[in-house]
């Protein structure tokens, strides 16, 4: 299935991948590559984003990142300067030579302040009131030389090709990404909104590989975490959907790094949505801030020590028929010089412990040291 029908010529997605630029918009999603060769990304909110699309030529498409707190500058751009291809699929893009021999020291990662955290969360929940929160924490890495983005995005893309494999110019900074979670998308009409919330760590040893995931589907605690982000995106699909499905069960989905309870979840948007309305519609989920959301972002402004910026926000583009996808933006890093910082955020229940969402945060970075040849 492509992105767009539109397209009049396809490259291929390793050419894509090749021709990425540090001021590009790059998109590699189950369904499509994408390729904003100079996006300008001057547009900084999705209603500016939007006006601008529908008064631009049809052949147009609005791209970028919008950070996690709703009233801060996005970085999007409208742009018919775009390429796609089709997925690079099961042969998957060729591992990049650019990141070998680079040695890498960790600094800063917040672990202390991290525990601290999940501990004040588990105390007010059990004053009440709060179902759920994400907390985050971030790592910080130092090269010994500048860091050759397109390289990292690459492994990423090696790493991963079923994911949302994202890179996108901050103006100081970039930030690259393999995302596994789709906010939300739409074409033709159809619209997917997959949530994922439960996880557990993958394991090179196949029998405890296959025991984190059976043990993870059975996981009463992984299995709440998880539904209070499905029935919170139906809730809010409901209305903007003139037909819904919503699966009762959720199932496994893998990553290079992780498990996770997934539920995918289709639908018939109600006519003049764009793909944007629905994911700002969406924004944040309990996926990335919790329930009640009012409350658990209140929280998550008391409790974090990390400024979150475009982690847990969203990545993804809409074109002038109002398809598009939107992928969370997790499992990522912001590249500066020789200098990274990753993300990583937890789902914070009842049932957790700080130590436990400590080691969930550390696998999930899993994706981005394995991609820099720092982790398996
Ligand atoms: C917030 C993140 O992951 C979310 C997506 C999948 C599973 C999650 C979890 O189990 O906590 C998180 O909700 C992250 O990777 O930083």
């Amino acid at each position: 299935m492509l992105l767009g029908a539109r397209t009049p010529r396809l490259d291929l997605a390793t050419t894509l991948l090749r021709d990425y630029r540090p001021e590009s918009f790059f998109l590699s999603s189950p369904r499509g590559v994408l390729l904003a060769d100079d996006p300008g990304y001057e547009l900084a909110s999705a209603d500016a984003a939007l006006a601008a699309l529908a008064v631009a030529g049809p052949d147009a498409v609005l791209v970028g990142v919008l950070p996690f707190d709703r009233t801060g500058p996005a970085r999007l751009g409208v742009s018919a300067a775009v390429r796609r291809a089709e997925p690079a699929g099961a042969a998957g893009f060729p591992r990049p030579a650019a990141l070998d021999g680079i040695r890498w020291s960790r600094g800063e990662d917040n672990a202390d302040g991290y525990r601290a955290a999940v501990s004040s969360a588990l105390r007010r929940m059990a004053e009440g009131e709060l179902d759920k929160v994400v907390l985050a924490r971030s790592a910080d890495l130092t090269a010994d030389r500048v860091i050759p983005v397109a390289g990292l995005l690459a492994a990423l893309a090696a790493g991963d090709p079923y994911a949302y494999i994202y890179a996108a110019d901050l103006g100081d900074r970039t930030m690259v990404g393999a995302s596994p979670e789709l906010l939300v998308s739409q074409r033709n009409g159809t619209m997917v909104a997959n949530p994922l919330a439960g996880s557990a760590p993958r394991d090179p040893h196949p029998g405890r590989d296959g025991r984190n995931a059976t043990e993870l589907l059975r996981s009463a605690k992984d299995r709440r975490e998880h539904k209070v982000v499905v029935d919170a995106v139906a809730d809010v699909l409901g209305p903007l959907c003139r037909s819904l499905d919503v699966p009762a069960e959720p199932e496994l989905m893998r990553t290079g790094a992780m498990w996770h309870l997934s539920t995918r979840i289709t639908g018939t948007p109600r006519d003049g949505l764009t793909a944007l309305d629905l994911a700002q519609a969406l924004h944040p989920t309990p996926a990335v801030c919790g329930h009640p959301t009012t409350l658990a972002r209140a929280v998550i402004g008391e409790l974090e020590t990390v400024d979150r910026g475009f982690y847990s926000g969203m990545v993804g583009w809409t074109d002038t028929r109002g398809d598009g996808e939107w992928a969370l933006a997790i499992r990522c890093a912001e590249v500066k010089g020789d200098a990274l910082r990753l993300f990583a955020g937890a789902g914070v229940v009842a049932e957790s412990t700080a130590d436990g969402e400590l080691a969930e945060t550390e696998a999930k970075f899993g994706t981005l040291l394995r991609a820099l040849g720092v982790a398996r």
